[in-house]
């Protein structure tokens, strides 16, 4: 007999398609950062780092992982840390948040998971602006 699968027990890192998922979202999040050019100044240099682009995006594997049910520990900077002297501003914020939404739909998250994700960063904010 089929057991009906009840999908809210599916946690928000399985809906990314976990560990691999994420990582996949990460790349592209940051290749469009690259690419905006509300931001892209904050995020070109590390072109020139990769051991330190690799380091970053680690952290911010870690971090989504461990924020959307996944088993990962975020060994990282807390928010204000991370981005403390860079003085991000709201539309900055915005074009960050931006990038995250559009990849995500790009990589066939529906509606509910941009939600999602959207509620986590918005409760962020405060934490990153003019940090
Ligand atoms: C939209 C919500 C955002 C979230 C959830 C977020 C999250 C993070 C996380 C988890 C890290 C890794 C911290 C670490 O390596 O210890 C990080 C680093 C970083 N963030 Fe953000 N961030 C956001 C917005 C922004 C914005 C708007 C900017 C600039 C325009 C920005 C610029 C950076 C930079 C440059 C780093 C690398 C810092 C370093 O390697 O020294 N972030 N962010």
């Amino acid at each position: 007999m089929d057991i009906p699968r009840d999908l809210t027990n599916v946690t928000l890192y399985e809906r990314l398609g976990g560990s691999a998922g994420v990582r996949s979202l990460i790349d592209d999040i940051i290749e469009a950062h690259m690419q905006n050019p509300t931001i892209s100044a904050r995020f070109l240099p590390y072109r020139e780092d990769p051991e330190r682009l690799e380091t970053a995006k680690r952290h911010l594997c870690d971090f989504f992982a461990a924020g959307s049910g996944g088993p990962d520990r975020y060994a990282g900077r807390t928010m204000p840390d991370a981005h403390r002297g860079m003085n991000v501003s709201e539309a900055e914020y915005m074009a960050a948040t931006d990038d995250i939404l559009t990849t995500m739909a790009r990589h066939g998250h529906d509606e509910a998971a941009r939600q999602e994700v959207l509620a986590i960063i918005w409760s962020l904010k405060e934490e990153i602006i003019h940090a």
